[in-house]
């Protein structure tokens, strides 16, 4: 079974809490959840396998790192995780993007798909899927099922906030990928909205509501 990974560090937790709070404007939130997406995609890369190069340095010869492998790909499903790949993409400038189109329906919760654009080259590389939120888990299950589909094979996910039941959802349907979030909350609502939580992503990202 694969391993969840809570990223508790200070600057991670105190941007998070900010993000909650329901006076935080539309463009603080929006700036949080880019900065704190790269602070998590720090926390996701961590362990990328390496290649020792040889290089030149202005003053001698040396034996150095670089990440090894095809670019990585960032998979934001639309549209809140968007704005968390922005702060990837800050970090990781070159890495390759999949757009996975999917909304929750309001009273089946089912996630239901709408848009689906991958890198042809995809399934040999590293792809890691971003979505602020995992509350039923219906949604990452279903974009990481059609990236399987589509041949991808090594899989990471990232949410900034998760429920518990979500993280067991994923666990059980998905148990090769290994999960990164900044806090598993305690329950979901009858709406299927994270408690606390922080209200819907998607909204607080594009002030639609
Ligand atoms: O784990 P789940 O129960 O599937 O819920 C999580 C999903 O809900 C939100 O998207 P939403 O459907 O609100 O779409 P939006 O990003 O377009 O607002 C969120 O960004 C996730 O994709
Ligand atoms: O709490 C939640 C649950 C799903 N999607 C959101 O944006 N927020
Ligand atoms: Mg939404």
């Amino acid at each position: 079974m694969s391993q969840v990974t809570v990223v508790n560090h200070p600057l991670v937790q105190h941007k998070l809490t900010r993000m909650r709070d329901k006076t935080t404007s539309t463009k603080t939130f929006r700036a949080l959840m880019r900065e704190t997406a790269t602070l998590l995609c720090y926390e996701v890369t961590r362990d990328l396998p390496m290649d020792k190069v040889e290089i030149e340095t202005p003053v001698a010869k040396a034996s150095a790192y670089e990440i090894a492998g095809k670019k990585l790909v960032f998979a934001p499903i639309l549209r809140a995780g968007l704005g968390m790949c922005e702060g990837m993409l800050d970090l990781v400038p070159s890495a390759r993007v999949a757009h996975i189109g999917l909304y929750r329906d309001h009273e089946t919760l089912e996630a239901i798909e709408y848009y689906f654009k991958a890198p042809e080259d995809i399934s040999g590389r590293l792809t890691i899927v971003v979505d602020p939120m995992l509350a039923t888990g219906h949604s990452a299950i279903a974009a990481i099922s059609r990236l399987k589909h589509y041949g991808v094979t090594n899989l990471r996910f990232v949410c900034l906030l998760a429920a518990q039941a979500g993280v067991d959802a994923l666990r059980e349907a998905h148990p090769d990928v290994p999960i990164w979030t900044a806090a598993i909350d305690e329950k979901l609502n009858e709406h299927g909205y994270i408690v606390p939580g922080l209200g819907d992503a998607g909204d607080r990202t594009f002030g639609t509501r």
